[in-house]
């Protein structure tokens, strides 16, 4: 931990972290970050930042131009940007610099960015208490020949309607487009790699489980329909559908059903959040959870993201600091009982 030596008693001195105001009188802690700019925008908003100050957390953009072993120095290292390169450059600078947190190891993020291993570690927990059970809906990965799909699924057994998303999630548009089929035969139409997943009803309602270290904070949004399935038939196709999951389907504030709209018992949120947070090795992500329609404690773990849009839940500025400072706190109490 940088207990900031060079601001100590708000001395203003000659500035080695190039151009960083040193002016703070209390900066407790560095947090360098590689994000998009649409995460820049969606993420780092005024409050943020704000807020971050007065608790002595400053942000600081990384330059790709630089290495950035140059860069800093830093207390943590915020990111969330795809392609080797930039996971082998932050593997090498997690090496070279142990004492920096990294949020959160490449290796780790990776695990999310396959629809297929990031459900993985909710099929192994398994969880089933007298709060509910979680699972994941019955999948299968198709990796090419999109002409054998109606034989795969009749052969997993696969229930229709059947949702299928692309394996890989790249932080693209195209990784984002989902399609429903009514009938297996359709689905031969779609590009592999590809998941399919059976289609559980649940009442339009999706529950976001935002996870930020210790920190969980659950939100409602509106989700796709219940399917009737008597009427697959007069349906039959592959019906593309949009976005569903983003801030403008808030149903926060929405008049409804209190079957559909109770929120899945906390103490099974916080089970679910702890294993996944051991397994997974991550410290910031959401699963999008859905309750199945006409059951109250059947639950399902449908995605799971990293570094999702933590702009969008409520009070994040501050769930968001006191993780940070907490970071360093525990940092700080282990070195303590290291001397
Ligand atoms: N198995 C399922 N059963 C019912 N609805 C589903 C299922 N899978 C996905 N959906 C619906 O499709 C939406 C998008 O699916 P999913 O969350 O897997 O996609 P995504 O592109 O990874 O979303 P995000 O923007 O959250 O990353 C969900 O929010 C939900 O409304
Ligand atoms: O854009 P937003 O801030 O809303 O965040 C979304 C985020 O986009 P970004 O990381 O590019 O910003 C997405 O990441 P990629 O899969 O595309 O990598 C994914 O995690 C969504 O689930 C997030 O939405 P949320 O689940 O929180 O509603
Ligand atoms: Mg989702
Ligand atoms: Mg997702």
């Amino acid at each position: 931990m940088r207990l900031n030596e060079d601001c100590r008693n708000g001395e203003e001195k000659e500035n080695d972290r190039g151009s960083l105001p040193l002016s703070l009188p209390q900066l407790k802690l560095v947090v360098g970050y590689a994000l998009t700019s649409k995460k820049v925008k969606s993420f780092l908003q005024p409050k943020l930042e704000g807020l971050a100050r007065r608790k002595g957390i400053l942000f600081v953009a990384i330059d790709h131009q630089k290495p950035l072993a140059e860069q800093g120095p830093f207390d943590i290292v915020l990111h969330k940007l795809t392609g080797e390169a930039w996971g082998r450059i932050l593997e090498d600078y997690r090496e070279k610099h142990p004492e920096v947190t990294v949020l959160d190891p490449p290796d780790a993020i990776q695990h999310l960015y396959n629809r297929q291993s990031m459900l993985k570690d909710v099929a192994d927990i398994n969880l089933c208490d007298s709060y509910g059970k979680i699972g994941v809906p019955k999948q299968l990965v198709i990796t090419k020949d999109s002409s054998a799909i109606p034989d795969a699924v009749s052969k997993a057994e696969l229930t229709l309607p059947i949702v299928a998303k692309p394996l890989v999630v790249d932080g693209t548009a195209k990784s984002h487009e989902l399609s429903l089929a009514y009938d297996a035969f359709s689905l031969s139409k779609l590009d592999p790699p590809i998941v399919l997943q059976e289609f559980v009803n649940h009442g339009g309602l999706l529950f976001k489980v935002y996870i930020v270290g210790e920190a969980i904070k659950v939100v409602r949004r509106f989700s796709l329909p219940d399917v009737d399935k008597r009427e697959l038939r007069k349906n039959a196709g592959v019906y593309r559908f949009p976005r569903v999951s983003c801030a403008a389907a808030s149903a926060e504030d929405a008049n409804l059903d209190p079957g559909i709209a109770e929120l899945p018992p906390r103490p099974l949120l916080e089970r679910l959040a702890k294993e996944l947070r051991r397994r997974l090795g991550l410290r910031l992500f959401n699963i999008d959870i859905i309750r199945e329609h006409g059951t109250r404690d059947r639950y399902y773990v449908i995605d799971i993201n990293y570094f999702p849009g933590y702009g969008k839940m409520p009070g994040y500025e501050h769930i968001f600091t006191d993780f940070l400072l907490s970071l360093v706190q525990s940092k700080y109490k282990r070195r303590l009982s290291n001397t």
